[in-house]
């Protein structure tokens, strides 16, 4: 049985249709929910928690329908964006606030709050109120009122999404070591990859209303079953025709170029090919007897985050390549400098062009 079953779910909400949504997930699970803005994400956040009802299907949480229960009743949790603390509470009554309506021991609640807030470090801020807090610091209470009631599944609608880099960096941190102790089950939608990468184990991702792809974190980066989702996820697409089809891979041409790559798409002659940026290699020199390997020189250099982003320009194409600070300095990378690309036929992943 599975932990959360989510069964040809259909959603009406004015002109807005989320259309037969399935999806599963295990306890303990890390579920985010990515797709571009309106796709129905929150909606079905909110259809989970019990906001909305669905116009068919059901929503089995340890195999039980859900769908006709109080939001109260089915022992859900959720965080906003915007925190939503109470701003004529203390931090400590705001964590306290659920928990009270099940524990009626001081004590019992006391120690509890203690307890989570020492793991979410704002034990120190127990007696301040909400707008004497950060950000950082409000989106942790936030998260210490939802977590302390042991919600069977904690929702979170883009909870990082107002919080700079680093305070999201230290959160993500606290936010995998607190629900990993606790092993809570989270769903939690985001427009953020790095929230992806940093927390899921599984993907959901959604564009007007349909579920395009659900999988593990690895099947959705490395095999993306769109173009559109390939996109999405920073992956670059390059228009190709397979040549042959091997025991071990295929043969692609792609611009004028022939590449090997060890992915089957046996169903289309026509095919896209992707290729993720971190997965690019650069030399100074071609190395020997591996396959392809093109030269190139490149065009820019951008600074994202902590990465930097090279543009490449080879006689057939342009792509790009992530690298650190450390490997700029190293291979002594400039703009205009020649170099020789590596794209490894396991990281070349091939989707049918519909
Ligand atoms: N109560 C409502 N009544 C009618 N339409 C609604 C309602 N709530 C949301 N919508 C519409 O449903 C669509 C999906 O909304 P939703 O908030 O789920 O998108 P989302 O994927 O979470 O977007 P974002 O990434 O921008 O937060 C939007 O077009 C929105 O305008």
């Amino acid at each position: 049985m599975n932990f959360l079953q989510i069964k040809n779910l259909h959603i009406t909400l004015g002109n807005f249709f989320l259309k037969n949504i399935n999806l599963s997930i295990e306890k303990g699970d890390y579920l985010t929910i990515i797709g571009p803005t309106g796709s129905g994400k929150t909606i079905l956040l909110e259809c989970i928690i019990g906001f909305y009802k669905p116009k068919q299907g059901q929503i089995l949480l340890e195999g039980k329908n859900i769908v006709d229960l109080a939001p109260c009743k089915r022992n859900i949790g959720i965080v906003y964006q915007d925190y939503a603390l109470l701003p004529n509470f203390t931090v400590f009554d705001n964590i306290a606030y659920g928990l009270r309506k099940k524990e009626k021991s001081k004590l019992k609640i006391k120690a509890k709050v203690l307890s989570i807030a020492q793991k979410l470090q704002i034990d120190d801020l127990l007696s301040r109120f909400p707008e004497t807090l950060s950000g950082g610091e409000q989106q942790r209470v936030a998260l210490a009122r939802a977590l302390i009631v042991n919600p069977k599944l904690l929702l979170m609608d883009e909870p990082l999404s107002a919080l700079d880099i680093n305070t999201k960096r230290e959160l993500r941190i606290l936010l995998k070591q607190t629900t990993k102790e606790f092993n809570t089950t989270i769903i939690h939608v985001t427009h953020d990859l790095d929230d992806v990468w940093s927390l899921a184990n599984k993907v959901a991702f959604f564009k007007k209303g349909e579920l395009l792809q659900f999988g593990t974190i690895k099947e959705i980066f490395s095999q993306p079953k769109t173009k559109f989702i390939a996109k999405f996820i920073g992956t670059d697409i390059f228009e190709a025709r397979v040549q042959r089809v091997y025991s071990s891979g295929t043969l692609l041409e792609c611009n004028g170029c022939i590449l090997h790559t060890t992915d089957f798409q046996p169903s289309s002659k026509k095919v896209f090919l992707c290729i993720k940026p971190d997965e690019i290699m650069i030399f100074l020199e071609p190395p020997q007897k591996l396959p392809n390997i093109f030269p190139a020189y490149i065009e820019h250099i951008f600074k994202e985050t902590n990465l930097f982003t090279l543009h490449l320009k080879s006689n057939n194409f342009s792509c790009r390549a992530l690298m650190t600070y450390n490997m700029l300095k190293q291979l002594n990378l400039r703009p205009g400098k020649k170099v020789f690309i590596y794209l490894k036929p396991e990281n070349l992943k091939i989707i049918p062009q519909t």
